[in-house]
């Protein structure tokens, strides 16, 4: 298969309905928390794709049992953690971050690296406050990888304070972890706003679940409680944020899209596609679990600060591409430090197929110009091919680079994105 895929454009205003794969953030969490529980516990419906593999693998080289079902959940059984391992992060956030507080809990030394661009994605901040709460790690000064966590079975835990605001996945990182240290974990954030919340608030709620105490009642202070991470079985939702190409492919054309299993409240961030959907001009309807976009002619551009749902960024900016007015999307620095700098991968490649975009350090201008077709290049970062194919809706020619690096959170993306636009029989 070439490297440049032809991005599937439709002929008539589409009318389908769309079922998606797991939540990459419940996936992992849910493994994580498994894996330091109490006792065995089913994930359901996971996700399984490369960041969720990733983690399983991870979990695995440590000493947990990660065992499939016939139904394709996973049976997860907390190990005794006394070994050597090699972590394999790929490109994955989650697993950089999640696990190595979770390691000073195991006896053995553990190295982790990644993909060449996992070296420049930042962690010194949460390596930094690891380190304080009691963990030894070996970083060699970089504060990235490769890296060493050096686990003595205990961690002290207690009161720590970081920079996250180049990430909410340190916050969460840490109090994934926190309960299992003799002290547990108070965290203190100081610096500029934590984006990403809602990641940190699904952290807390699945802590809870679990009977961990979290006190949150203040801004930029998390308390995890010391205690036991109660055994209890997940059911994955669809990942909302996967959803944007889909709900896209009803925006931009004037057609229907109905997403299936849409939860009803979520702290996934991308429920807030219903929102940011409304106000490009569509209709958005929540019924009995079926999300439902209905596209308008055209659609109209939006200014938005994007902060808390940073990840989103990359599809909502396509879909301004596509706009009869000007937009702005504000507040998403942090997103520099993604899969790739997405502001200037999406400044680049929007502008390659003629749109109008202006770069600033938080964020993008995006003004209505004529688009042409070309190659859309996506720096291994599976949403900007889901930006790339959402132009391919409504320009010819759209090459889209690398579609395969959509497995990072969606098996055969390329197929169900074909299928969805073309019909069942594609
Ligand atoms: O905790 C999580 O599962 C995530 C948190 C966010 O990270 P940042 O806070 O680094 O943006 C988000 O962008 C990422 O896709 C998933
Ligand atoms: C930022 C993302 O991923 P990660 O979990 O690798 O940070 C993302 O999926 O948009």
């Amino acid at each position: 298969m070439s490297d440049l895929w032809p991005a599937p454009r439709p002929h008539d205003p589409v009318d389908r309905r769309v079922s998606l794969p797991g939540s990459k953030s419940l996936t992992n969490r849910a493994l994580v928390l498994a894996a330091i529980a109490d006792g065995p516990s089913v994930v359901r419906r996971p996700l399984r794709s490369r960041d969720t593999l990733l983690m399983a693998a991870a979990l695995t080289s440590l000493g947990t049992g990660v065992e499939d079902t016939e139904d394709g959940d996973w049976v997860v059984t907390p190990g005794p953690w006394d070994r050597d391992a090699d972590v394999d992060c790929g490109l994955a956030g989650t697993v950089m971050r999640f696990v190595p507080p979770v390691v000073g809990l195991a006896r053995g030394i553990v190295r982790f690296d990644g993909d060449p661009h996992m070296r420049l994605r930042p962690v010194g901040p949460m390596l930094a406050a690891l380190g304080a709460l009691g963990v030894r790690i070996d970083d060699g000064g970089r504060g990235a990888l490769p890296f060493a966590v050096h686990g003595s079975g205990t961690v002290p835990g207690g009161t720590v304070t970081i920079d996250a605001s180049a990430s909410s996945q340190f916050v969460s990182a840490l109090l994934l972890a926190g309960a299992r240290y003799e002290h547990g974990v108070d965290v203190r954030h100081v610096g500029k706003p934590v984006p990403s919340l809602p990641h940190i608030e699904m952290t807390v709620q699945m802590l809870r679940q679990h009977g961990v105490e979290v006190d949150d009642a203040d801004a930029n202070r998390w308390a995890v409680a010391p205690g036991a991470v109660k055994a209890l079985d997940h059911d994955i939702e669809p990942d909302l944020s996967n959803a944007a190409p889909f709900l896209a492919l009803g925006a931009a054309t004037g057609g229907r899209v109905t997403v299936t299993d849409w939860p009803s409240s979520t702290t996934q961030p991308g429920d807030e596609l219903r929102e940011i959907l409304t106000l490009m001009g569509c209709e958005v309807s929540l019924t009995e679990g079926d999300l439902t976009v209905v596209g308008p002619e055209r659609l109209h551009g939006v200014d938005l600060d994007l902060h808390d749902v940073g990840e989103l960024t990359p599809a909502v900016a396509a879909l301004c591409a596509l706009a009869d007015s000007p937009s702005h999307l504000r507040g998403v620095a942090h997103i520099r430090g993604h899969e790739t700098d997405r502001i200037t991968a999406l400044a680049t490649e929007l502008g390659r197929l003629g749109a109008d975009v202006t770069e600033r350090e938080d964020g993008l201008s995006i003004r209505p110009a004529t688009l042409r077709g070309g190659t859309f290049r996506t720096y291994a970062d599976h949403r900007m091919a889901h930006a790339g194919v959402i132009l391919g809706l409504a320009v010819d020619d759209v090459l889209v680079e690398d579609i395969a690096t959509t497995s990072k959170t969606f098996p055969d993306f390329a197929g169900a994105w074909s299928r969805a636009v073309q019909g069942a029989s594609a």
